[in-house]
Order: C-alpha cells, then structure tokens, then sequence
C-alpha cells in the first residue's frame, strides 16, 4: 500500500503506467521513489526489497550516499577513468559504478544494504577469493569486482613503489591487494577474474567513497607483447554483460637518469642477492667473508658487465641487426604488422624489442652470449641469478624510448603519461599531484603522505615489501658521480644513451635532467 501510495502521489507517470500495465515504467517508477517512500514508512513491503534496482536509481542513490557531482569532474575538467559514459543517445553520463562491475541481482534493498554495511569501514579492503588454479573461473560473471584505473608499468628500480604508495595515499584511491601484481608478466595463463581478484570490491568503493584503484607492475613495460595483451584484455572484458565503457586503464611510467638506474638494478638483482645467496652458503661451512671478498672473487663487477652489454647492444641497435629480429618475431602478430607498415611509410624508426638483442643461451655455464668472454676470464665468478632477465637488460632497460614506442603506438597519447623520477625526488608531492591530476583525481595534498618516506629503497630485497626510509635520512640513491665506473666508460655510455633519451623526449613531450 505504502508503494502504491508513493508512486501515485510522486510519480503521477507511473499512475498512468499502472493503468496501461506498462511493466517497465513501473519498476523504474518504483525504484528511483523507494527511497521517498522508504522515509515515510518503516513498513516496507515485500515487494519492494525485491524490486531489481534501476541504473538510475542505483545512481541516484550513489549520489545522495556516497559520491557528489563535483568527484567525476575534477579542477581541470578530467574525469576518471572509467566513470564517463556514453548512453545510447550519446549523452556524457556517469557510469553507475565506475571502474566496477555492478553486484549482480541487485535490488532496492541490498544495495542499500552494501552501503549502510560498510559506512564504517577501517581502510581494511577485502578482496575476492579467487584459486589461480582454477582456470575455468567463469569470466563472464565479474560482478563485484573492479578494474585497476592506472598501471605503473616501469621501469624497474626508477622509484615505482614510492609513486605507486603516494598514489594510494589519495584518500579516492583503493590499494590493490599488493603494489605488483604481475597479471600480464607472470601469471597471464590465469583468468581475469584471478586478475580483478587482486583488487578492492565493488562494496570496498561504495564504502569509502574512492573513484579508482591501480597497480604498479615495472615488469610490463619492456615486453611489447604485454603492452598489446593489457589493453586488448582489459577492453574486451570491459562489457562483461554491463556496457562498461570500452576503455584501458591509464598508463605511467617512470624514468630515471639511465645510468643510476642501471646501477641500481646491479645492486638490487644481482649484486646484494648473489652475496647473500653465496653467503649462506659459506656460513654453512663456518666461512666468513665481507663484501668485498665477494666483489673480488665471486661477483662481476658494475664496469664488467655494462662492457659487455654495451658491446652487444651496439652490434644490434646501431647497424639494423634489432630490427630484422624484431620484425622476425612479430611478423606473425596480427596487431603488429600494420603498425610496422604505417611507421616505414610515414619514415619513422622501427620498432625494437630490445629483448631481441641478447641472444641465446651458449651453455649451461654462458646463459646468454654477451658474457662468453666474461665467464670464459672468469670461470670463479658467478653469473646466473635468479631474475637474470633483469641483468641482462641493465643497460637496455634504461633505454625507455624502444618499449614506450610500443606502448604509445597502443595508447591514446593523452592515456599516458611520463614522470620523471628526478622530479619525483626533489618536488615530491608536486609530482605526485601532476599524477593525480592526469588521473582525474581531486585535487589533493600530498604532502603528509609523500613525506613519511622513500619506498624500496638501496638493499631493500623483494618486490611487494617495500622498505620505507624517512625524506630527511641521507638520500638513498647514491649521486651518479659515485657510481664505481671509470670516467671513460661512463662516457661511453652516456655517449650511446643519449639519442635513445632524445627520441624519448620527442615521443613523450616531456624532458627529464638526463
Ligand atoms: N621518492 C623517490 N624519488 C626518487 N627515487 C626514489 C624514491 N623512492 C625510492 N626511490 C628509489 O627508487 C629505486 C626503487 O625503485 P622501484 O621501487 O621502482 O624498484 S622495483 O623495480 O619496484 O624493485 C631505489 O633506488 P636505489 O636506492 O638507487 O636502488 C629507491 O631509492
């Protein structure tokens, strides 16, 4: 009685429906008036708990609850991803739930249920239990679940895990369940579920107000074959049943001067785990040596292996050795081939995989052909680590422009955006809000979440671990003049990087110091 009296007194529309039996009218009438109706009785009836909640209602309700207008607009006119949405008339309008698949079934009652639930929650997210090992995960059923707004995708040791905590320090962003979640690098056999799995809930958005979550993963950025796989899963997954718009999350990068990030992956994937590793070893057989026993006896030096690298990136980058094996293994690529196509026609450079350049595995003991003459010098010394992928690419992967070209052949240019970690250093807070203003985030302070610390940080060991050291304690990264190579090599290096940080700054419309 107290709907009907509701719908006949607000909605003089649904009146008429009733008379003409017209199904759907009504229950839209239902919906978007029983919260009104709600307020004027304790009484509710049955049927309305059950009604299936409209997209207008349930938004209507966002608004009154959770979210206001001026949250999908920010100070410069950007919305966050996923939140603007085209209807079929082509109007602009709010997505119900964003970045989120809408709960399934949802009614009057339980959504209102989800909100009142979680109104007092402790910054505790929970996220959905999904076994990786369970590889017929239904993927057609992601309600519920939320995809990540932006993906930090590198590189590696340029102060990823630092943006990506000042980022979640915003108070609209939801951390994921870890910084790096590795979906495209490790774990791509698993389901998007598994994927989305790693990320807050639909309820943990409802509760908190947020607009976005993300991670940051710096193992996706030099493989071309993620920088397709990302967005071509992302979209095709976006309508999942629930039109959400066809839309990749936003893409960040990090760049550093090239040389101290070189250096800091030596430290950090080879030389602070090979000493600990042969360490362990020795203190087994109550033998003690210091680090500098290491470095003499067990570990190639810094120089050594950026010698070497150099050599073999020169052999391929500087004649068109790179080129012929890239296209080589992307001949086959669907999506690649056009791309190749268009750049010879408009005389652009061609695409490298950098990945390309090292080679095969020589023997057990050479596991790839730059460091024959190395392992041959030096049959006492160590070379096969654990993440050795890394370390044979420590000078590669500071050549950021060959994989970006990848990426923002794939990405709408204003989907992607540059920081420099320099910048990220000495303007901290500054950068993080150019960040969050590229998100479509309000604007927001950042200052007493940038200045509890430097995350990851010189031995810090293990990827979702992050160390964090206090701004005002001496600066962690060591200043590129202390960094044990000789001045000719240095030059050298510097001398064979600089065109690749050129194209760099051409591609991305930003200049770092380097
Ligand atoms: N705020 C800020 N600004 C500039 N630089 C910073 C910042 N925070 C951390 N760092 C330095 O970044 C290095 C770690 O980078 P990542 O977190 O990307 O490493 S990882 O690839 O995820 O392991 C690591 O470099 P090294 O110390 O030289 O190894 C950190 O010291």
């Amino acid at each position: 009685d107290s709907i009907e009296f509701g719908i006949y007194t607000k909605v003089p529309e649904a009146a008429a429906a009733l008379e003409t039996n017209n199904n759907g009218i009504l229950q839209e009438a239902i919906a978007v008036v029983s919260d009104v109706v709600s307020s004027e009785t304790s009484n509710r009836t049955d049927f309305e708990i059950a009604s299936p909640l409209s997209q207008q209602a349930a938004r209507k309700y966002l608004l009154e609850t959770v979210y206001e207008e001026k949250d999908f607009v920010n100070q410069d006119g950007q919305v966050p991803p996923y939140w603007e949405h085209r209807n079929v008339s082509n109007e602009t309008e709010i997505h119900t739930m964003g970045p989120c698949y809408m709960p399934n079934e949802i009614t009057a009652e339980n959504w209102r249920q989800l909100i009142l639930q979680n109104e007092h929650h402790d910054d505790k997210f929970e996220y959905s239990d999904v076994n990786p090992l369970y590889q017929d995960a239904n993927d057609n059923d992601l309600s519920n679940m939320c995809r990540p707004s932006f993906v930090i995708i590198g590189a590696g040791k340029t102060g990823t895990s630092s943006l990506y905590q000042y980022l979640v320090g915003h108070p609209k962003v939801l951390p994921a369940k870890n910084k790096q979640v590795d979906y495209y690098r490790y774990h791509s056999e698993n389901t998007m579920k598994w994927y989305l799995s790693n990320f807050p809930r639909a309820q943990d958005f409802l509760s908190s107000g947020a607009l976005m979550t993300g991670e940051a993963s710096p193992g996706y950025q030099p493989y071309p074959k993620i920088a397709h796989m990302l967005g071509h899963r992302m979209q095709t997954f976006a309508n999942s049943g629930q039109h959400l718009p066809k839309r990749s999350p936003r893409i960040i990068s990090i760049g550093r001067n090239p040389l101290e990030r070189s250096y800091s992956s030596y430290n950090y994937n080879y030389r602070d785990p090979l000493i600990k590793k042969l360490r362990e070893e020795d203190e087994k057989l109550d033998i003690y040596h210091d680090d500098e026993w290491y470095m003499q006896h067990r570990i190639f030096s810094f120089e050594q292996m950026v010698q070497a690298e150099l050599h073999v990136l020169r052999e391929c980058l500087l004649t068109s050795l790179g080129e012929e094996r890239t296209f080589e293994v992307y001949s086959n690529e669907e999506w690649a081939v056009p791309i190749f196509e268009r750049r010879r026609q408009l005389g652009q450079a061609p695409l490298i995989d950098i990945e390309t350049c090292y080679g095969d595995v020589v023997s057990d003991a050479i596991p790839r052909r730059q460091w024959t003459q190395l392992v041959q010098d030096y049959p006492e010394k160590i070379i096969n680590v654990p993440k050795l992928h890394v370390v044979q690419s420590m000078v590669g992967r500071s050549l950021y422009t060959l994989p970006l070209e990848w990426w923002y052949e794939l990405y709408p240019k204003d989907e992607l955006y540059l920081v420099c970690n320099e910048e990220l250093k000495h303007d901290t807070a500054n950068t993080v809000s150019k960040v969050s203003d590229f998100l479509g985030l309000p604007r927001f302070d950042f200052t007493e979440v940038t200045s509890k610390g430097h995350y990851n940080v010189g031995k810090n060991v293990g990827y979702n671990t992050p160390t964090q050291m206090p701004v005002d304690s001496n600066s962690p990264a060591p200043a590129a003049s202390s960094i044990p190579i000789s001045i000719e090599l240095k030059l050298q290096y510097e001398e064979f990087v600089r065109p690749f940080n050129e194209r760099l700054f051409e591609l991305t419309g930003k200049r770092c110091n380097w």
